[in-house]
């Protein structure tokens, strides 16, 4: 059975815009473990809340420059998530992939650089949306997500693949 949505997206806008980029290379994705903030304990690629002035690209890297002390090389777009939350303000978050950086991803005060084998992404220490659109993301296929979240857990949720982002977004 197909639940109604509780949010009406054609006028859901969010207050707080932010990004994710995820490394991913010879089979393996670089994520952290957050040390502070929205979402700290968890497992999550680098990102955070979008600058005035910044476009969503040079926030995601400015981002993974400040958490893992490294500057990814020609990130690609491929996901926009659309969360309706519960308990914190809702969130518009943009997702980018990189295949290569310069320096070496290093603990800072934010973040614990984590390798992982694509094959082991480690879900149950991850945002509980993940599940459902990180795979796509690792086969490099575009989408556009939206969930409502009760709390910590999705409570309804729709994955749109093979979305057109606008050239150099
Ligand atoms: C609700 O589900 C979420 N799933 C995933 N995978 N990631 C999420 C979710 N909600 C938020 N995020 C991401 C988006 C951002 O990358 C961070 C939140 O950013 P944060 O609040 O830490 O932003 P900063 O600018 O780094 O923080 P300060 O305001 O402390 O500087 O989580």
């Amino acid at each position: 059975m197909i639940r109604p949505s509780p949010i009406d997206w054609s006028t859901w806008s969010a207050p707080v815009h932010a990004t994710l980029m995820f490394v991913v290379r010879e089979g393996r994705i670089l994520l952290i473990e957050k040390k502070r903030g929205l979402g700290a304990g968890k497992i999550n690629g680098p990102g955070g809340k979008i600058d005035p002035g910044e476009t969503p690209r040079e926030c995601a890297m400015r981002e993974t420059e400040e958490e893992l002390l490294i500057r990814v090389k020609d990130p690609v777009k491929l996901g926009e998530l659309h969360f309706a939350m519960s308990d914190v303000p809702d969130i518009l978050c943009h997702v980018y992939r990189a295949g290569d950086f310069d320096g070496v991803p290093t603990e800072t005060d934010e973040a614990v650089p984590l390798w992982f084998a694509t094959a082991d992404i480690p879900y149950h220490r991850m945002w509980s949306d993940d599940r459902y659109w990180l795979p796509v993301m690792l086969e490099g296929r575009t989408f556009l997500g939206r969930f409502a979240f009760t709390g910590d857990d999705v409570s309804w949720n729709q994955l749109v693949t093979d979305v057109e982002w606008p050239e150099g977004e």
